[in-house]
């Protein structure tokens, strides 16, 4: 909440900022060959659209917008900012791919890059920073076909216990997959064995997924819209705020410190169990630099593997949670991914990366798992570093840059009928598994654009796909309730990530020998 006892002064300086900004934009309007920016609802003289935006499923809003405006790309104005949304996948490749140089920059959050201090974590660190790419290439090298290969043990080992626990308590099964999607990230990343969602670090992981939302909350933090508040000092009356952020950022320094601690210590005892941040280490500590180099190098390995758990833990999991509740119930793409998993368990006893290529329909489903229930339904928003231009319109420089993926993902022009959930929109044609699919790929926008792109795709898909296939080959999954079979009458969840809202849901042992 903004400080009462101070309005008058932060009023006065956003007045001054918003005229400010305005004034610029009015001139460089004046300046570009593109004059007018893209369509969009003004809203209020102060706030612009900040009252009309809804609290949940704001990407149904965008299309609507689009529609009534007649235009793919909309924009408006939440207080001083410029959002521009981009409801269609040619303005989302035109301009999050194509010219990925300057749409790949995250919009600045003052209070929590800032004064939380996490301007350096790799979702929020400016493309144009070197660690970027560091950052990237690293996770990439850990979590791409090598990697998924060596945490494959890993991955075996917690879908079986996952198996275990869905079968005696399959009541709880929501819990059973957030234990599962969180010990592997914590057994990949660290090398760290987690029984119950209780674990101490876990607790470390989701507090700091409360804080990082808490201070990232839009609308919240007029330090974000008036940044020379930053500068305001903690003792002032009416900065409440600014120690609120500054314990925050204390705590989010203390808490990324925990994991990354324990690898060190188990390292020094000769105990460290192979993970991420343990091979990285080990590999740093034989290289030979000067220690600023080395004290550099090890600060980048702790931010890369403190993302793992935020980037992978609520995307896997609301990816498995839709998936097991769409297939209770569609039985017959159920049954129909199972007989290939059948087929495929009766030639090979265990289940390696290989393998996945023989499953095409379960692959097909997984993709419209994320083409039906969009994981990220606006991915993570981008920032443009320079003014452009795109179908006439002027896309002001700084502007945040929100691609709607669900629109994408029910655009009945690249997928007929798009309410309706069909996994043979993805089957390849002749069975030729590196056949093109009849409907465009959707994982090439479940993942995000340019130079954000997520650099787990492999690992997630490869990880989503084992368990998929385990559990529909363990048990029958069904739902009593018809009302539910119906798609049109599911609810989803909104927030950075998105799923189905869980319904009740049984899970039936087959008598099939473990594998
Ligand atoms: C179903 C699973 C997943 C989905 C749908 C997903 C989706 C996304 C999306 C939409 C973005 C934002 C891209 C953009 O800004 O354009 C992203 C970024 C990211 N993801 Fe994933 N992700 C998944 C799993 C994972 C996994 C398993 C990891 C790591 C092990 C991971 C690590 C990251 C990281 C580090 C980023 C930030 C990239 C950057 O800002 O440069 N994600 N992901």
């Amino acid at each position: 909440m903004f400080p009462v006892e101070s309005v008058a002064l932060y009023l006065t300086c956003f007045s001054i900022t918003l005229l400010t900004t305005r004034l610029l934009s009015k001139w460089s309007h004046r300046t570009s060959s593109a004059s007018r920016l893209p369509p969009g609802p003004t809203g209020t003289l102060f706030a612009g659209v900040k009252r009309l935006l809804p609290s949940t499923e704001p990407w149904k809003k965008y299309l609507a917008w689009s529609k009534h405006f007649d235009s793919p790309i909309i924009s408006f104005r939440v207080y001083n900012k410029r959002i521009v949304v981009l409801n269609d996948y040619r303005s989302v490749q035109a301009l999050l791919d194509n010219r990925a140089a300057i749409y790949s920059d995250r919009p600045m959050s003052w209070m929590y890059n800032v004064i939380c201090g996490r301007g350096n974590a790799i979702f929020n660190i400016s493309a144009s920073n070197p660690r970027h790419k560091a950052y990237r290439r690293l996770i990439q090298q850990g979590l791409g076909t090598k990697g998924t290969k060596l945490a494959w043990p890993v991955l075996q080992d917690e879908v079986n216990a996952l198996l275990d626990g869905l079968s005696s308590s399959p009541a709880d099964w929501e819990q059973h997959l957030l234990r599962t999607t969180a010990g592997i990230v914590m057994k990949v990343a660290f090398g760290y064995s987690i029984k119950t969602l209780e674990d101490p670090f876990i607790k470390v992981s989701e507090e700091t997924s409360k804080i990082s939302g808490w201070a990232t909350t839009p609308g919240r933090w007029l330090v974000d819209y008036v940044p020379i508040l930053r500068y305001v000092p903690s003792w002032v009356p009416g900065a409440a705020w600014k120690r609120q952020g500054l314990q925050w950022k204390e705590r989010l320094t203390h808490l990324s410190d925990v994991p990354h601690q324990w690898v060190k210590a188990q390292l020094t005892a000769g105990q460290g169990i192979e993970s991420f941040t343990s091979r990285l280490l080990s590999q740093l500590a034989e290289e030979e630099q000067d220690s600023a180099q080395a004290e550099e190098k090890e600060d980048i390995i702790k931010w890369c593997s403190g993302a793992l758990y935020a980037g992978a833990s609520h995307t896997t999991v609301s990816a498995l949670t839709s998936f097991v509740l769409l297939m209770a119930i569609h039985p017959d793409i159920q049954q129909k991914a199972r007989q290939e998993v059948d087929e495929l368990f009766k030639y090979v006893g265990v289940l390696d990366t290989v393998c996945l290529s023989r499953l095409p329909y379960l692959r097909a489903t997984l993709k419209e798992v994320l083409r039906f229930a969009p994981v990220g339904n606006l991915a993570l928003p981008h920032c443009v570093i320079q003014e452009d231009e795109y179908m006439g319109y002027r896309i002001p420089k700084g502007a945040t840059i929100l691609p709607n993926v669900w629109a994408i993902m029910h655009d009945p022009i690249l997928y007929p009928d798009p309410f309706v959930f069909s996994p043979d929109r993805f089957v390849p044609r002749d069975g030729d598994v590196n056949a093109t699919s009849p409907q465009p790929d959707p994982t090439q926008f479940a993942f995000g654009f340019g130079r954000r792109a997520c650099p787990g795709t492999e690992f997630a898909e490869a990880s989503l796909l084992l368990m998929m296939a385990k559990i529909i080959y363990r048990f029958v999954l069904e739902c009593k309730d018809s009302q539910l079979h119906n798609c049109e009458n599911l609810q989803f969840t909104t927030g950075i990530t998105s799923h189905i809202k869980p319904f009740p849901i049984t899970f039936t042992p087959r008598d099939v020998s473990s594998l």
